[in-house]
């Protein structure tokens, strides 16, 4: 059976395709190379972590392949402010249109609009890929184990690194985990969700986080829906969240990250 993944991964190497022709590599990585510094992603994590506080990276997403559309009117800038009065350390802004009806121009928007770090969170299998993510002005990206080799994780993290930007790699199982930790990238994601069935466990997060190494942090992503599910991974230790589908369901984005992680 293939899985969601799978069939993303063929449609971005066709988008990949398209993308490299309209504008070769050379162009894109010189306006990569004019970009202002990035924002510090990991720090901004660690620094909500160190005062002893909920690290959440708020996602801004309109619709995915599981749910349909989430949130019809849609307003990235909006919605960017909105979490960052809410206490938020950083957003995720889905860029892929295809699956998850987001382009680039909502990550700029959001971006522009507040002064928190932001995730580009597209389908990266290629280094073309991290020198755009660069030039649209991400401050990190999206490493997804399941869908590369080790070379390639290891070639894309430090092509990240080499471009200032930080990596959040995820990770589905204890396998998957340990193929990241083979890898220098201090933030690791543990996906919640089974990649098969759609279905969204935060059990994954809780037994991954006896397997992490003590110098990672582990975020928990997809299925946090109530406050008793973050004091379930708090009280496990885990300290950064990723957050999607509840706060782009509620009317205020912002008031609903404050519901769930209290005043943070
Ligand atoms: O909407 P949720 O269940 O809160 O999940 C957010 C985030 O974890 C999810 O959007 C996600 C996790 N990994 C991804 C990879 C690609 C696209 C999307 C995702």
């Amino acid at each position: 059976m293939t899985d969601i993944l799978q069939r993303i991964l063929a449609r971005k190497a066709e988008e990949l395709a398209e993308r490299s022709t309209k504008l070769p590599l050379k162009e894109l990585s010189a306006r990569a190379a004019d970009m202002p510094d990035t924002r510090g992603f990991a720090a901004a994590i660690e620094a909500k972590i160190a005062a002893g506080l909920s690290a959440v990276i708020a996602e801004v997403k309109k619709a995915s392949p599981s749910k349909g559309v989430i949130r019809a009117e849609f307003d990235p800038a909006a919605i960017a402010r909105s979490y960052e009065a809410a206490g938020a350390a950083c957003l995720s802004v889905l860029t892929d249109k295809d699956f998850f009806h987001g382009c680039e121009d909502f990550l700029q928007q959001a971006r522009a609009a507040c002064s928190l770090p932001v995730l580009r969170k597209d389908f990266v299998i290629d280094p073309y890929q991290v020198y755009e993510a660069r030039a649209i002005g991400a401050d990190c990206i999206l490493l997804i184990v399941a869908a590369l080799s080790d070379a390639d994780l290891l070639e894309l993290s430090l092509l990240a690194a080499e471009l200032d930007m930080d990596v959040l790699c995820e990770v589905h199982d204890a396998e998957e985990l340990e193929r990241a930790q083979a890898v220098p990238v201090p933030l690791i994601g543990v996906n919640n969700r089974n990649l098969r069935t759609f279905e969204t466990s935060i059990d994954t997060s809780l037994e991954l986080q006896e397997l992490m190494e003590y110098d990672r942090v582990l975020v928990a992503e997809s299925g946090i829906h109530t406050p008793a599910d973050v004091a379930r991974l708090r009280d496990a230790g885990i300290n950064a969240f990723l957050v999607g589908e509840a706060f782009m369901r509620a009317p205020d984005p912002g008031l609903e990250l404050k519901r769930l992680f209290g005043t943070n």
